[in-house]
């Protein structure tokens, strides 16, 4: 069993994992990271700029293999990720794009999947005519189109403006919601961690761990006060951990 009572969907013991340097030591960037997080969970993974949690999701996809410990991860192991940069196909429309990742998907499906996330008519448009936020709702709609066990998201909202932050944090919270897919949100955003996830995992600075995990109390749901009042505590959480950690 888990710690928060279901069963363990992602299970990460990084004991430590090396970035090799041409002409200089290797920088470490995990050291004694655990993480676990429930079936259908949604969990956040909270870092300052450069501590490693790109690193750490990247380890998660399978695509670094060079690390010690070990990664469990949910059953079937079918991934959906949505990177930073979108990284559409630029000679395919969006559709061909989500349709090429899931071979298995019907076109009655994709479309669905457009239509959820508000890309019907965009469904013919080339990537680069769409904008960032447009963009990385159709890498989303890619990751889902998979039917993951485990959705990864590497700051999705990142470098949108606030009311598309809003719009496609809105659409991520609904996702989550409705579909109880176990997703893993790397961010730097506390804010936005505590708008999403039901389980936060606040990282210390470069080499990365576990410094505390905070349990928020009706994700996707809560009054902007409660919020407000998490993110305090969660700020003093991280403060006190730092302080005993430089004891
Ligand atoms: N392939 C690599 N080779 C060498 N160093 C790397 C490599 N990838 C990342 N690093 C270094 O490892 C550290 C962690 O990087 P990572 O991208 O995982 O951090 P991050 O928390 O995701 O940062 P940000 O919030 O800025 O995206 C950084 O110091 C980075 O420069």
């Amino acid at each position: 069993m888990s710690p928060a009572g279901g069963a363990a969907a992602l299970d990460v013991a990084i004991t430590a994992k090396d970035h090799h340097r041409a002409g200089g030591p290797p920088l470490r960037a995990l050291e004694n990271l655990r993480l676990v997080l429930p079936m259908g969970a949604a969990g956040a993974v909270v870092g300052p700029s450069g501590c490693g949690k790109t690193t750490l999701l990247r380890l998660i996809a399978g695509l670094d293999r060079d690390f010690t410990g070990r990664i469990t991860l949910p059953a079937h192991g079918r991934l959906g990720m949505a990177f930073q940069e979108p990284r559409l196909l630029p000679w395919r429309n969006i559709q061909d794009n989500v349709a090429i990742a899931a071979p298995e998907a019907t076109s009655q499906e994709v479309a669905a999947l457009l239509d959820e996330l508000g890309l019907s008519e965009h469904a013919t448009h080339f990537p680069g005519e769409l904008s960032l936020g447009l963009a990385r709702r159709a890498a989303l709609a890619r990751a889902l189109a998979v039917k993951p066990d485990l959705l990864l998201l590497d700051e999705p909202l990142v470098s949108l403006d606030a009311a598309l932050a809003r719009e496609l944090r809105d659409r991520i919270a609904a996702l989550i919601d409705e579909r109880r897919i176990t997703t893993l949100i790397v961010t730097h955003d506390l804010g936005e961690a505590i708008a999403l996830a039901d389980k936060i995992f606040l990282l210390s600075p470069r080499p990365a761990h576990v410094l505390a995990t905070l349990d928020v109390p009706a994700p996707r749901k809560l009054p902007r006060a409660d919020a407000e009042a998490l993110q305090a505590q969660a700020l003093e959480t991280l403060a006190s951990a730092r302080r005993s950690a430089q004891k």
